[in-house]
């Protein structure tokens, strides 16, 4: 097998680069009648398969999950998912024969075995669904003939796409039909069936393609979603500590920072998350922010390079193959950070003072979205997918550090993109010690407006929130939010 992505002549990968379409409401009206009381069976019942199978069982979908033998004879978490939550649970030999749906969301780095597993087992005709596209796009799987490939891919974390669902929203989601593997024409009626069930098409569709799924959902999850998250708490904390914050209040103010920050991301865009500051803190935080989008650039070009080109998924299946030595490791090492290692303080933070004491993560998150969507664009994704991918999942990443910290976050998200969180932050860290050399607590752990007569240049304003609210990102963002009628605030900390 090779990469798919690279047997493409130049014409066809930006055609397929550029497929994002977005759906409106009125093409799932249809609901989930193209899947009603067809046999849906789920591969792993982890992140994405407990979460989705949830919604899709209460959309009034029949789902079943098929587990490897030794998961069911060990009773691994797996089977512990599926039977606590009263789904059937069966072999392979037990389940697939008769499916006519099989849903693999099992790790990426075993979705060739799984498949290989699986294909000989599926009746003629059935269909075969991913969530992210990287099996067929960067390992080049060949399926079966007679089989319909789709993918409806949750551009968030498994853990809240259950609980966007349960607050009677959803999740942005991609969805796409393989081009070589759509025999009998019914792969886009099944993937919107799907959608409806886990409840996607509250929240915005976007048709798209394989390609142009993978090469938008490594950028996003390496940098600003996790990596750069993960990064920037680190730091902050670390600073914090330094200065002589007391360590409780800020392992408080990082774990919960980040959610209440981007909170105000997810309803306003950018903008609104800027207008939170106050006038002199805005003017701080943008200046910051240039200036780190000016340090960052580079990596994150670098990050979108690797991906288009083949390098990233070669270097990240170096460490499949060496038993996820990297991985591990950085996972360990990530796990043993002072961040991780000391619990929030028992110390009431406002919800103002989420933005008035930590003003750098407000300028790390403008600064990681801005940069990731001009840089996935420039790569030839279109803009509402690249805002699906950069500010609107930040938030929902965002509820995954609020609940265990970085910890959640990276047992929440996939191997693919937990290799890609660390990759980046083990390259940004270093990147960016000379300009933390600068930071004070004014910027993270105290109110930085402290001492300040808060007066600031009308001009110098003006001008900023023109700049602020002409970026595209904000732009396509107040448009796609317009679409989502039933978006939902969460109880923040
Ligand atoms: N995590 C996320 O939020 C997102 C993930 N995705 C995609 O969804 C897919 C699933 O990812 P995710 O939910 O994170 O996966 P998880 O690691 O959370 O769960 C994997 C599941 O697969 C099972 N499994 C592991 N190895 C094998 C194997 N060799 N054969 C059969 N089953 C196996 C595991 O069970 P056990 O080990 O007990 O056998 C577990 O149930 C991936 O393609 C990922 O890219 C897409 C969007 C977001
Ligand atoms: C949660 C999600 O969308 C990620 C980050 O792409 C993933 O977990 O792979
Ligand atoms: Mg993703
Ligand atoms: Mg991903």
């Amino acid at each position: 097998m090779s990469n798919y992505f690279n047997t493409l002549p130049l014409r066809e990968k930006l055609n397929q680069l550029g497929v994002c379409d977005f759906m409106d409401s009125s093409e799932f009206l249809d609901g989930v009648n193209a899947l009603k009381g067809k046999k849906l069976v789920i591969v792993g019942c982890g992140a994405q398969g407990l979460n989705q199978g949830l919604n899709l069982r209460d959309s009034g979908l029949n789902v079943a999950y098929t587990l490897r033998k030794e998961a069911i004879e060990g009773k691994r978490d797996s089977w512990k998912n599926a039977t606590e939550n009263n789904f059937t649970v069966g072999t392979y030999e037990e389940l697939i024969p008769t499916a006519d749906v099989v849903i693999n969301l099992t790790p990426d780095k075993q979705h060739t075995a799984v498949v290989n597993a699986v294909m000989p087992l599926m009746k003629q005709g059935a269909t075969l669904l991913y969530s992210h596209g990287f099996n067929i796009v960067e390992e080049g799987m060949q399926i079966r003939k007679d089989i319909t490939v789709i993918m409806v891919a949750p551009k968030c974390p498994g853990s809240e796409v259950r609980a966007e669902y349960v607050r009677g929203f959803g999740v942005p989601t991609l969805i796409a039909v393989h081009p070589e593997n759509d025999p009998e024409g019914k792969g886009l009626a099944q993937a919107k069936a799907y959608c409806v069930g886990t409840g996607g098409h509250r929240a915005g569709v976007l048709k798209s393609s394989f390609v142009a799924e993978v090469k938008s959902d490594l950028m996003g999850e390496q940098t600003i979603l996790c990596g750069l998250l993960q990064t920037g708490s680190i730091l902050s904390f670390d600073k914090m500590v330094e200065k002589g914050i007391d360590a409780g209040y800020a392992s408080k103010l990082v774990q919960y920072g980040v959610e209440v920050i981007t909170e105000a991301l997810k309803h306003g865009g950018v903008s609104g998350m800027m207008d939170r500051l106050s006038n002199v803190a805005k003017v701080k935080a943008f200046e910051i922010s240039e200036e780190l989008k000016d340090i960052m650039r580079p990596l994150f070009q670098k990050h979108q390079d690797d991906i288009m080109s083949g390098e990233f998924s070669r270097t990240m299946m170096e460490d499949w193959a060496a038993g996820d030595k990297n991985l591990l490791a950085w996972r360990a090492a990530t796990g043993e950070t002072a961040f991780e290692k000391t619990p929030a303080g028992d110390v009431k933070i406002g919800e103002q003072e989420y933005f008035d004491n930590y003003t750098l993560m407000v300028a790390f998150v403008r600064a990681g979205v801005e940069l990731a969507f001009e840089t996935m664009v420039q790569a030839g994704i279109k803009p509402e997918s690249a805002y699906y991918e950069s500010l609107h999942e930040t938030p929902l990443i965002a509820n995954t550090i609020a609940r265990k910290k970085l910890f959640e976050m990276n047992r929440v998200i996939s191997d693919t993109a937990e290799y890609g969180c660390y990759l980046f932050d083990y390259a940004c860290k270093p990147l960016l010690a000379d300009f933390m050399t600068k930071v004070d607590t004014d910027l993270v752990g105290k109110n930085f407006n402290e001492g300040k007569d808060g007066s600031v240049d009308n001009r110098t304003l003006i001008a900023i929130n023109e700049v602020l609210r002409s970026h595209e990102v904000e732009v396509v963002g107040a448009r796609l939010r317009k679409a989502m009628t039933a978006m939902k605030s969460i109880k923040t900390a």
